[in-house]
């Protein structure tokens, strides 16, 4: 589905990650750990196409288009970027519709406690309720890719296991899932952890 080979970036002196080689599959969830700095949103963000590395390369393999990654739509990667990054003049539910092409995802809503907010906009909600609808965001297209940064830093434990749990489903159907995580229990929902050195 994604292989980054020796894949590495520099930022001025400072080394942000070290040379990494990783196979994502279709139906595994990943789960990227490490001390702070030591390069875990550098390598999603690299995964994603978002940034260049300094070597290495990353090569999506079926049935992700032949595109970096920063360019396929919603329905073929769907990504929780560390600032959650919603659309704040439309409602979460508008969110989701905006990622899926149409209506829906009303099960993910309410598997991530957010039904009741659903016309709520991103301004309207807290940063919790914010994080979770951007993790519905990115599973509502059904896509074969899922990265997501740190998708249960603002979530309380039960609110967590939520996150973890859909994102667990989706592999479970199919999609390749790649998390960074500084959550302990995020390893228990993972088929593989991949731990990244201080920098
Ligand atoms: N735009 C940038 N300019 C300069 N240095 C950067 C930049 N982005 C990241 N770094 C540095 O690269 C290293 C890796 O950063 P990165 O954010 O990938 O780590 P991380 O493992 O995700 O950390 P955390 O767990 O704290 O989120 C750090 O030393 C960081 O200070």
């Amino acid at each position: 589905m994604l292989a980054l080979r020796g894949v590495r970036k520099n930022y001025g002196p400072t080394e942000a990650l070290r040379p990494v080689d990783l196979d994502l599959t279709g139906g595994e969830l990943v789960v990227l750990t490490g001390p702070s700095g030591s390069g875990k949103s550098t390598l999603l963000m690299i995964a994603g196409g978002w940034e260049t590395p300094d070597g290495g390369e990353v090569v999506p393999g079926a049935p992700l288009p032949d595109l970096p990654v920063a360019r396929m739509s919603w329905a073929d990667v769907g990504f929780v970027p560390q600032s959650i990054s919603l659309f704040e003049e439309l409602t979460l539910a508008d969110n989701l519709a905006l990622a899926r092409g149409g209506p829906g995802g009303d099960e993910l809503l309410a598997a991530l406690d957010l039904t009741r907010l659903a016309s709520r906009r991103p301004g309207e909600v807290s940063r919790g309720e914010q994080q979770r609808a951007a993790v519905a965001r990115a599973l509502v297209a059904s896509p074969s890719l899922v990265i997501a940064d740190e998708p249960t830093s603002h979530q309380d434990h039960q609110r967590a296991l939520k996150v973890l749990a859909a994102l667990r489903a989706a592999a479970d159907r199919g999609a390749a899932v790649l998390i960074a995580s500084h959550d302990p229990v995020a390893v228990g929902y993972a088929d593989r952890e991949v731990r990244l050195g201080a920098g």
